[in-house]
């Protein structure tokens, strides 16, 4: 049976597929993206994850019950404990020091992204939020599967090849399926009317993350 995450991936299958295959991420796998538009995409991202780590301090706060609280907490110390100083140690292998990561301006594609997720999950309920940072959560797990079945693929002698292999990893692909299955159970009890507004905030969502792959490529 289809589940109700697969139908927000067909309903928005043009804007998955894009984000998907985007240039960004066929240069990744073919190693041929240029360093510059990476580190570009790197100080960027660092933005990104700070206001992440934001929107599930909004998780915790839209919560019901004190499992949801826990649930969003866990995340929230993830991401603020682990992810990030991670990202931090991987921008200083890609000579991006720490110091400079705190003074990099956002570009309007992170705002864009960023503006967006917070906004839908203000409004919006825990489902909401959930539904607009899903192509973040799993859209990167299933990108690096597809670039590992790619025949263009280079691994040897590839630099993002650790990147690829972080998001393809068997810790990262468990955090997806937990979030598939959370949503499949939210989604379920769900009528027509309310699936047709999360599939425009998935939509939305899936194509402000394909402009932030467009940006690492534009350097804008
Ligand atoms: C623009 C952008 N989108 C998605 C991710 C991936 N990502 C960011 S946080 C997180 C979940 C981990 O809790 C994942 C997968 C990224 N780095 N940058």
């Amino acid at each position: 049976m289809t589940s109700s995450f697969e139908m927000l991936k067909i309903r928005n299958a043009g804007e998955w597929q894009a984000y998907r295959e985007h240039d960004f991420v066929c240069r990744l796998g073919a190693g041929t993206l240029p360093e510059e538009a990476f580190r570009h995409y790197l100080k960027q991202d660092y933005l990104f994850l700070v206001q992440f780590a934001r929107a599930w301090g909004l998780a915790v706060y839209k919560s019901r019950d004190l499992d949801e609280i826990r649930q969003g907490l866990e995340s929230l110390k993830a991401i603020v404990e682990v992810e990030i100083g991670l990202h931090v140690g991987y921008c200083a292998e890609w000579s991006i020091p720490e110091k400079a990561l705190a003074d990099v301006p956002p570009s309007p594609a992170t705002l864009a992204y960023t503006d967006y997720v917070l906004e839908t999950g203000l409004h919006g309920d825990l489902t909401d939020l959930h539904v607009a940072l899903a192509p973040c959560i799993i859209g990167y797990g299933e990108i690096a599967l597809w670039l590992q079945a790619q025949p263009f693929l280079k691994t040897d002698g590839n630099p993002y090849t650790a990147w690829i292999e972080m998001y393809a990893s068997p810790d990262y692909q468990a955090l997806v399926r937990s979030e598939i299955e959370w949503l499949d159970r939210r989604l379920a009890s769900l009528d027509e009317t309310a699936i047709s507004c999360l599939s425009g905030i998935f939509g939305k969502a899936t194509r402000l993350e394909a402009d932030f792959w467009q940006m690492g490529l534009d350097l804008t």
